[in-house]
């Protein structure tokens, strides 16, 4: 494998169509450039079989939730793909699709992908996909905290079962989903026909179903949404409260520097803690590779991706965060720190911020 294959992930509550969505790209498409990672939750997986029907390139994981026990055999299963492919000299290879159980929380998953040095060798992330049930999601957003967060970190959102809904809780779900989640793309699907347009793999094509979604939130003006959802009544507890989690856009008017974005993340970071979830940014350096996405999952940033060319028609970088408890002008002031020069300095509030820009 000499270029990197994609890693998309697949959440979404309960029942809310993954599987379907996934097995009718597979449908379409075949796996040639695809291989398929299957988590269910309980002792006997049965996706499996709906997939092998379609599809000989996929994977089971051991039972278990793949954001709480698995992500050592996940690991694995990768290494495993990457090694497959470059037996069998499968260069077409281009994305892995990882579908992960109902009630998982897809942070974790992230951070086992984005954290781990040999693997971030070989796969990018991609995007972390939704699916949302048409009739039910807008009763589970509303009860379970795992459907919320699910939505939250999404890069897309999938209704699913459209066929099954009528106008009006359509209507009322993508307001929801506007609310708790202003940045993703949403997209709506019944039987898996959305399949193909959701999982694009190439890059500016990702880029820009990424940066599209959220250039329509950032028009309207920076902006923080507030959605809360109950606790989760379930035993699933990652000991996080899913209450206020909120999005935060804007564009940004300094020169970004490399010095500066890490001395925002550290501010960011210290500032907000576990309450961070997500963090995405299109940035424009002033640097041999000028056009940068960066992502942060939780309190970890990643690898940034080079983009070949600046995605589209709008010149200006930005930020988008996703947390708990956001405070617009806290963060709308944070943006200054993108610009500091010198690679030591470290603030870790607003005036210290000023004092390193004075
Ligand atoms: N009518 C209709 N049914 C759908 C649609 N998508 C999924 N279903 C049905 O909903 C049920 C659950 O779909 P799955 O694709 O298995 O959902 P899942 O998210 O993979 O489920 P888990 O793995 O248990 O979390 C199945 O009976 C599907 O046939 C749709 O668009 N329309």
């Amino acid at each position: 494998m000499d270029r990197k294959v994609t890693c998309n992930v697949l959440t979404g509550f309960l029942g809310s169509g993954k599987t379907t969505l996934l097995n009718a790209f597979l449908r379409q498409h075949g796996t040639g450039g695809t291989a398929v990672i299957v988590n269910e939750f309980g002792a006997i997986g049965l996706d499996q079989f709906v997939f092998q029907e379609v599809a000989d390139n996929v994977y089971l994981l051991d039972s278990g939730c793949l954001c709480c026990t698995v992500t050592h055999s996940l690991r694995e299963t990768l290494l495993q793909i990457k090694d497959v492919a470059a037996q069998a000299g499968q260069a077409d290879l281009r994305q892995v699709i990882i579908e992960t159980t109902g009630l998982a929380d897809p942070l974790p998953i992230l951070h086992a992908l984005l954290g781990d040095r040999v693997l971030m060798d070989h796969f990018q992330l991609g995007q972390v996909i939704a699916t949302v049930d048409a009739v039910q999601g807008a009763a589970q957003l509303h009860t379970h905290g795992e459907s919320l967060r699910q939505a939250s970190v999404a890069d897309q959102l999938v209704i699913t079962k459209t066929d099954l809904a009528g106008a009006a809780p359509l209507k009322v779900l993508r307001g929801l989903l506007k609310q708790v989640n202003p940045h993703a793309q949403v997209s709506e699907s019944a039987a898996g026909q959305a399949a193909t347009s959701v999982f694009a793999v190439d890059e500016v094509c990702r880029s820009m179903a990424l940066l599209s979604s959220q250039q329509r939130h950032i028009e309207s003006g920076v902006a923080v949404s507030q959605f809360s959802a109950a606790q989760p009544e379930e035993a699933h507890d990652h000991g996080i409260h899913d209450h206020g989690i909120g999005s935060w856009s804007a564009f940004i008017d300094v020169q970004p520097t490399w010095a500066g974005v890490s001395a925002w993340w550290n501010l960011l970071v210290h500032h907000y803690e576990d309450r961070l979830l997500r963090c995405k940014g299109l940035l424009r350096m002033d640097d041999a590779r000028p056009f940068v996405l960066i992502q942060g999952v939780g309190k970890v940033f990643h690898s940034p991706t080079f983009l070949a060319r600046w995605p589209d028609a709008d010149p200006r970088s930005r930020l988008v965060c996703i947390g708990l408890d956001l405070d617009a002008g806290w963060l709308q002031d944070s943006v200054r720190a993108l610009s500091i020069a010198e690679p030591s300095s470290r603030p870790l509030t607003l005036d210290e911020v000023n004092d390193c820009l004075s």
